[in-house]
């Protein structure tokens, strides 16, 4: 297994629509989405596309969220992982094991807000760095992840 393109930086935030609004004016990446809600995954989302990647910008959806924790910390919100696609899921769910990382949650893959099957691979194994692998979209035929 070895990381394929990279599909979005996640970056934490206290209000998705005023962190959509400073990229498009301070930065003029102006295409992005209306924010929209994945309760099953805690997060509110803005996609902000640029022409090699997403910004990937996510709010908390109550203290339940996967990033309830990152932002009590970080209350203005940073970085908070970076997303790579791999040719397969749970391939790449085996080798990080075997490699000897930490898959969070039960290492099941699940379907993320891109509507693939996703894992997330614990900061301490990268230096510090939330790690998101993501079945490439052009190679996904429906298996391997459940919603
Ligand atoms: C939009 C949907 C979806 C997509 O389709 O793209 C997403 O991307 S959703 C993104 C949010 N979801 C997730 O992050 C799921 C996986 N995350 C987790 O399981 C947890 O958040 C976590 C990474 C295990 C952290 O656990 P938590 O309980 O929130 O915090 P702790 O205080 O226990 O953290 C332990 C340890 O890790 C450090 N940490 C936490 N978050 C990050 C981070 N984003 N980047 C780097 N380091 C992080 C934290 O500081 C602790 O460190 P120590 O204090 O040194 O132990
Ligand atoms: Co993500």
């Amino acid at each position: 297994m070895k990381l394929g393109r990279l599909n979005h930086v996640g970056v934490a935030t206290p209000d998705v629509a005023e962190a959509a609004r400073v990229y498009a004016e301070l930065y003029g990446a102006a295409d992005a989405t209306a924010p929209k809600d994945f309760p099953q995954l805690g997060v509110r989302v803005v996609f902000v596309t640029l022409p090699n990647m997403q910004i990937e910008l996510i709010e908390p959806l109550g203290e339940a969220s996967p990033i309830h924790k990152f932002l009590e910390k970080n209350p203005k919100g940073g970085q908070h992982h970076m997303c790579f696609e791999v040719p397969d899921i749970l391939a790449a769910r085996d080798a990080m094991r075997a490699r000897g990382a930490t898959v969070l949650g039960s290492g099941e893959p699940y379907i993320g807000a891109h509507g693939v099957p996703v894992i997330f691979v614990h900061p301490k194994d990268s230096g510090g760095v939330l790690i998101e692998l993501m079945q490439d979209p052009a190679l996904y035929d429906g298996a391997g992840g459940h919603a």
